[in-house]
């Protein structure tokens, strides 16, 4: 598996879609068995906190099992910011979206575009939106809608992907793509590979993170448990998705965190960051969430200025009072109290993961002892010595670390070969 693990990481990095497959393969209408066999086209939009992005999918029409064998044939990222960012502007999210849609009418013969189903899934930032504000995340998705609608595609709607189903996708994508699910055969067959263990997924998004796995035990907890038949076999399985938990909302928890350990002080001494490191926050951006509670006197304008002292232990304990580890009794959890079944089998880290241990060189399965005293040696450099780019992935390593961490106590493997 290691060596499919290694190849799978190049493509998966590239694509950043790993809910996407899944969900054509899970949309891909019964209707579809019935047209002659030739290569059909699908769109989907991945519209994550961060960014979006269009992903074109071309397939055989004749279906195997009942669930299609899809390849990607492009991946257009959208320019500007994730659709739950354009809240007070939601014609622009509409907008940003043209490019990527003026592209795939380029690459889809314009005989097939009418009946090339199209879809958009937005995750953890529009599910933050809608919370915050139901109004607002509706416009951004008539906004979106009016704009895929103007193209000739069979759009098939917009919507929020539950956390149950952004983790279900995730795990059904990276087990596709590692052919654990279905392998093309000696025999040039589609087959179900036998002796072969699929992998549970760990998706370290924007504004979520999600587990999935196939659990040894039968879920305790219904609101936990998803069950798919994919490709003529059933699989139950174990998935949350902690909603805050994922890189740019955690890291605001954290901020926030330091800010109320001080909060007259204009100055947020921050150990997560390099020394040397100086940053100015308004309290209305740093407040602008509902992953962070605002003090009871806001007071919008007020600039906070966030000073590095590079301080990895003061760093992972404050990251640490972000998670509560108690379980209750006769429980088994993830944090925060969240039923969890105990974890089983090899698990495959990505999106968040991955660009982080890219940065780092840590792609090659290294061993954990390799990974712990790679992101130490980081952490210990000084500003001046980690560019702007790195800075975004600097802040990340800390959460990076503390999940690792997390799943080693709760024996997880992350593909240690250790
Ligand atoms: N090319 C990239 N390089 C580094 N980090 C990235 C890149 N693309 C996305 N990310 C990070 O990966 C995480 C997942 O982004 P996104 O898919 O937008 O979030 P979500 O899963 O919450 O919708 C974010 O923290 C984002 O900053």
């Amino acid at each position: 598996m290691d060596y499919k693990a290694k190849t799978v990481a190049g493509l998966l990095a590239a694509t950043c879609v790993f809910s996407i497959i899944a969900l054509i393969l899970s949309v891909v209408n019964v209707k579809d068995v019935f047209l002659p066999p030739s290569t059909k086209y699908g769109l989907v939009f991945d519209a994550g906190s961060t960014h979006t992005a269009l992903y074109i999918y071309r397939w055989p029409a004749d279906k195997e099992n009942g669930t299609g064998i899809v390849s990607q044939v492009e991946a257009c990222t959208a320019p500007g910011e994730g659709i739950s960012s354009y809240a007070d502007n939601p014609a622009e999210a509409g907008a940003s979206l043209k490019p990527c849609l003026d592209k795939a009418m380029k690459i889809i013969p314009a005989e097939q575009q009418r009946d090339t189903p199209t879809y958009l899934g937005a995750t953890a930032g529009m599910r933050l939106l809608r919370e915050q504000n139901s109004t607002k995340a509706e416009q951004v998705f008539a906004e979106v809608s009016k704009a895929i609608g103007k193209y000739p595609v069979d759009f098939r709607g917009a919507q929020i992907l539950t956390g149950n189903e952004e983790g279900s996708f995730g795990w059904i994508t990276i087990n596709y793509l590692l052919e654990t699910l279905v392998k093309y055969s000696f025999a040039e067959k589609w087959e179900h590979p036998r002796d072969t263990e699929v992998l549970g997924a760990l998706d370290l998004g924007g504004a979520s993170t999600q587990i999935t796995f196939q659990p040894g035990v039968t879920t305790e907890d219904n609101s936990t448990s998803t069950f798919f038949r994919l490709y003529g076999s059933n699989y139950s399985l174990y998935t949350h998705s902690y909603l805050c938990y994922g890189q740019t909302q955690a890291l605001k928890m954290l901020l926030a965190d330091l800010h109320k350990g001080n909060s007259s002080s204009q100055e947020i001494s921050h150990p997560c960051y390099p020394m040397g490191y100086q940053e100015n926050v308004t309290m209305s951006a740093l407040y602008n969430s509902p992953c962070v509670r605002a003090p009871s006197t806001p007071s919008p304008a007020q600039v906070l200025t966030v000073i590095g002292t590079g301080d990895p232990a003061a760093c992972s304990t404050a990251i640490r009072k972000l998670f509560n580890f108690t379980c209750g009794a006769n429980r088994t959890c993830g944090f925060n109290g969240v039923y969890q079944p105990p974890v089983r089998g090899q698990f495959f880290a990505f999106a968040g993961f991955y660009y982080t241990f890219h940065f780092l060189n840590l792609t090659s399965q290294q061993s954990f002892s390799d990974v712990n005293s790679t992101i130490q040696t980081f952490c210990n450099k000084s500003w001046a010595e980690v560019t702007q780019k790195q800075l975004q992935l600097h802040h990340t390593q800390w959460l990076v670390m503390v999940h690792q961490r997390t799943s080693s106590q709760k024996n997880a493997n992350m593909n240690d070969p250790d």
